[in-house]
C-alpha cells in the first residue's frame, strides 16, 4: 500500500504536468485511499473486504489509464504486477480469478487502442505479450500454491506430536481456549483428563526405547479410535496424555475415563511374539468446579492422577 501510494503520487505529478487531469486526480485519490487503508488494514478483522476495496479501484484505474486516449503504450507494463499483487493479497483462488479477469480486460484494451497489432503480421509481438503475461500468472500462482502448502505443513508440524501424530500441548491450549468460549456461550460443561501409563519405564528398560515408542503409538491409536470426533486427545510429553472433552461434565468424564482405562488394559501391545500388558491411571478435572484456566485444570487432574498412582495405579480418580 505504501508502494502504491508513492506511485500514485508520482503519477499524479507526471499526469498533471502532461495535462491529463482526470487520470491525475484518479491517481491522487488512489494514493490517498492506499494510505488510509494502510492504517485500517492493521486493525480490521475484515481483511479480505478491505483488500478488495483497495485492489479493485487500483486495478480499475490501471485499466482506465490503459484506455485513456493520451496514455502511452508503456502503461501496459504495469499489467505485469497484476498477478503478483493479486496472488499476494488475495491468495491462490481469488487471486487467480481477479488476475485473469483484469489481464483479459487489459489485453482487450491494448488491442483496442493498438489495432495495428491485429491487422499486420505482428503475431510474434502478440505472442510475446500474451505468453509472458501467462508465464507471470503461472509463476505467481505456483508460488502462492507452494507457499500456502508450506504454511499448512508448518501449522500441522507446530501443533502435532511427531511420534504419535496426536495434538501437542500448543494445540491443546488453543483448543481449550476455543472450547471454553463455546462452553461459556452455550452454558455447557467441559472436562479434562490426564492419563499416564503405569510402569512405562519398565517397558523401556525391558524391551528398549524403540518398543517403548511403538507402545506410545499403540496407546495413541486406541485413544483416537475410542474418543468422539469432537474430543481432543493429546500427547503432552513422555508417557503422559491429556484429553479435552467438550460438552462433558464430571460424571460423564469419569465414564469416558473408565472406558479408556479398560480399553488400554484389554488391548495389550502386540508386536510379533511380543505381548506387553498395559494399564494407565487417569485424573479427571471439570472446568468451573476445579479451575478456570487450562493450567488450573491440568494441575487438578495431575494431583488426582498422583492419587490414582498412590492408590495402586490402573484406576480413575475424579475427587480430592
Ligand atoms: N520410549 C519412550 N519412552 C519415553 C518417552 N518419553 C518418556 N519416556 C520414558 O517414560 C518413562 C517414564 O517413567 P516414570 O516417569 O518413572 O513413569 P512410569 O515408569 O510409567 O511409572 P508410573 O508413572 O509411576 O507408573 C521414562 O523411562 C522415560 O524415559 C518417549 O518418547 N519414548
Amino acid at each position: 500500500m505504501i508502494i502504491t501510494a508513492l506511485c500514485g503520487m508520482l503519477f499524479f505529478v507526471i499526469n498533471s504536468r502532461r495535462g491529463v487531469m482526470i487520470l491525475a486526480y484518479l491517481e491522487l485519490g488512489a494514493a490517498v485511499a492506499s494510505l488510509a487503508l494502510y492504517i485500517v488494514v492493521r486493525r480490521t478483522r475484515r481483511l479480505l473486504l478491505w483488500t478488495l476495496l483497495y485492489l479493485i479501484p487500483f486495478l480499475t484505474i490501471m485499466m482506465i489509464a490503459l484506455y485513456m486516449p493520451r496514455s502511452s503504450p508503456s502503461v501496459f507494463l504495469w499489467v505485469y504486477i497484476v498477478p503478483v499483487l493479486c496472488h499476494l493479497l488475495l491468495g491462490q483462488r481469488l487471486g487467480l480469478a481477479v488476475s485473469v479477469f483484469y489481464i483479459l480486460v487489459a489485453l482487450v484494451m491494448f488491442l483496442y487502442k493498438n489495432p495495428a497489432y491485429l491487422h499486420s503480421n505482428q503475431y510474434a509481438e502478440i505472442a510475446n505479450i500474451t505468453l509472458s503475461l501467462a508465464a507471470t500468472l503461472a509463476f505467481a500462482y505456483v508460488y502462492e500454491f507452494s507457499s500456502h502448502r508450506s504454511r499448512s505443513d508448518l501449522m500441522v508440524m507446530a501443533s502435532t506430536d511427531p511420534l504419535t501424530r496426536l495434538a501437542n500441548l500448543y494445540r491443546f491450549r488453543e483448543a481449550f481456549d476455543y472450547e471454553k468460549r463455546r462452553a461459556l456461550r452455550l452454558n455447557s460443561p467441559l472436562s479434562v483428563l490426564v492419563l499416564d501409563l503405569d510402569h512405562f519405564k519398565a517397558v523401556n528398560d525391558s524391551h528398549g526405547h524403540k518398543v517403548g515408542d511403538l507402545v506410545l503409538i499403540h496407546v495413541a491409536q486406541r485413544l483416537r479410535e475410542r474418543l468422539r470426533g469432537t474430543d481432543l486427545p493429546c500427547r503432552v510429553g513422555g508417557e503422559e496424555f491429556t484429553v479435552l472433552l467438550p460438552d462433558t461434565g464430571r460424571d460423564e468424564a469419569v465414564l469416558v475415563a473408565e472406558t479408556l482405562r479398560e480399553l488400554i488394559e484389554q488391548q495389550p501391545y502386540r508386536g510379533g511374539r511380543l505381548v506387553i500388558p498395559l494399564s494407565c491411571s487417569i485424573g479427571v478435572a471439570e472446568w468451573g468446579a476445579d479451575g478456570d484456566t487450562i493450567d488450573e485444570l491440568v494441575e487438578a487432574a495431575d494431583q488426582r492422577l498422583y492419587i490414582a498412582k498412590q492408590r495402586g495405579r490402573n484406576q480413575v480418580v475424579a475427587e480430592g
